[in-house]
């Protein structure tokens, strides 16, 4: 019996839309450069000012909507009134092996002096080598000038991977890039310590294999797709599936491999829901796509001892509609020619955001993916990304449903 998530939560990509997580970009995005924006996951130095405005675009047209919309900065800047949670804070902000003991020593100083809100920065925009009055140490002198003692965060943006909400439980993931490690201690302290969070169940945490929320898709309730390759592990996707089995808020995980490359870097990249039954895919992969479909063997009562069934693997889109319980699952193409296809896979043209069936949000620069779907009867909410597009995420990557009204 897989319960409804009623007051938080979601059971499916595509239940009306109430509460979303987003993370308007900062000065963590001036901190980008030529030289370390491939360390840090972007593909090129963003526009910061054109890049909130598109932001806020974004935000408006989901506010607009009767969607509300909770900003991550704000709830971190919250929480890090608690003693405990600045203190959890601190400490992995200087948790870095890069640092010896008495940089760490004075970043956490540093740091603990700062107001909650000037910390909340902090910990988002990072902190520069020559931002740090009076520090010292063997670590700090050698360090680059340009280099940070704590480095900035740029891809909080994309608060789709850094948590994700099934049933009424939240997963707090386990970042499998090292430029994004840091920012689920962000996600765990606000759901953790915030009141409006208060009670919620944790489903899953950092320190276990390799998840993230951009892989983790609610085909329909009772029903998870998993996406395996760059960023999620089997090890990660085994994890979950046993811990949704064990808390009743899954019946089958459907775990599917994709390219272990930066254009496929997760699911959501190549496939989201925009109807009940209805997914954009990306063409070029539509067919070749297969699912292994997991399942408790008895009814489970452990998270993490379950014996699982697997079979497969099977063409993804049979296998999800089995487990659906739908005759077939329609697919709205990327693109029409391959290269046109290609292009707006690249541009998150598959990466909507849908805030109930058949009404998504997606990028406009992706027109011919976009009359795609309105000719398949989906209404499409247009922003704009030429700069929020620089970090290689959507409108799905860069939000976090904490609430979605069930089908
Ligand atoms: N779900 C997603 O596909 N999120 C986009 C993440 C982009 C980010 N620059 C990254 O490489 O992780």
């Amino acid at each position: 019996m897989i319960a409804p998530a009623a007051v938080r939560g979601a059971t499916s990509e595509v239940g009306p839309l109430r509460t979303v997580l987003l993370h308007r970009p900062g000065a963590e995005l001036r901190r980008l450069t030529p030289r370390n924006n491939d360390q840090l996951l972007f593909d090129g130095v963003p526009w910061v000012r054109r890049a909130q405005e598109e932001h806020d675009a974004f935000a408006a047209e989901l506010g607009s909507r009767g969607v509300e919309v909770l900003y991550l900065d704000r709830l971190l800047a919250e929480v890090l009134a608690d003693p405990a949670a600045r203190a959890e804070l601190i400490t992995a902000a200087v948790d870095d092996p890069r640092l010896g003991a008495t940089l760490k020593r004075t970043a956490a100083a540093h740091l603990a002096d700062l107001s909650p809100e000037d910390l909340a920065r902090a910990l988002v925009a990072g902190v520069a080598h020559d931002e740090l009055p009076g520090a010292r140490g063997l670590s700090w002198e050698l360090m680059a000038r340009g280099d940070f003692v704590v480095p900035p965060l740029p891809n909080l943006l994309f608060t789709r991977d850094s948590s994700v909400w099934v049933g009424d439980q939240v997963a707090v993931t386990s970042l499998a890039m090292p430029a994004r490690h840091r920012e689920s201690t962000i996600t765990a302290a606000v759901y953790a310590h915030h009141p409006r969070f208060a009670g919620a169940e944790q489903l899953y945490d950092a320190s276990l294999e390799h998840l993230e929320g951009g892989d983790v898709l609610l085909l329909a309730p009772g029903v998870v797709a998993v996406g395996v390759g760059e960023r999620t592990t089997p090890g990660g996707a085994e994890r979950l599936a046993r811990r949704v089995f064990a808390r009743g808020l899954a019946h089958t995980v459907l775990v599917v491999p994709i390219a272990q490359q930066r254009a496929t870097m997760h699911l959501d990249t190549i496939a989201t829901m925009v109807d009940v039954d209805a997914m954009v895919v990306y063409p070029a992969v539509a067919s070749s796509l297969v699912a292994w479909t997991v399942t408790a063997d008895v009814t489970p009562d452990d998270d993490d001892t379950t014996d699982l069934v697997v079979r497969g693997p099977a063409p993804f889109l049979e296998a999800a509609a089995a487990a659906m319980g739908i005759d077939r699952l329609r697919v709205i193409d990327t693109g029409l020619d391959p290269v046109t296809a290609e292009r707006e896979q690249w541009d998150d043209g598959n990466n909507t955001l849908a805030l109930a069936p058949r009404l998504a949000v997606a990028y406009e620069r992706n027109t011919v993916t976009n009359a795609a779907l309105e000719a398949a009867g989906i209404e499409v909410v247009r922003i704009s990304g030429s700069e929020l597009g620089s970090g290689r995420g959507g409108p799905r990557c860069m939000s976090c449903p904490v609430r979605r009204d069930p089908l």
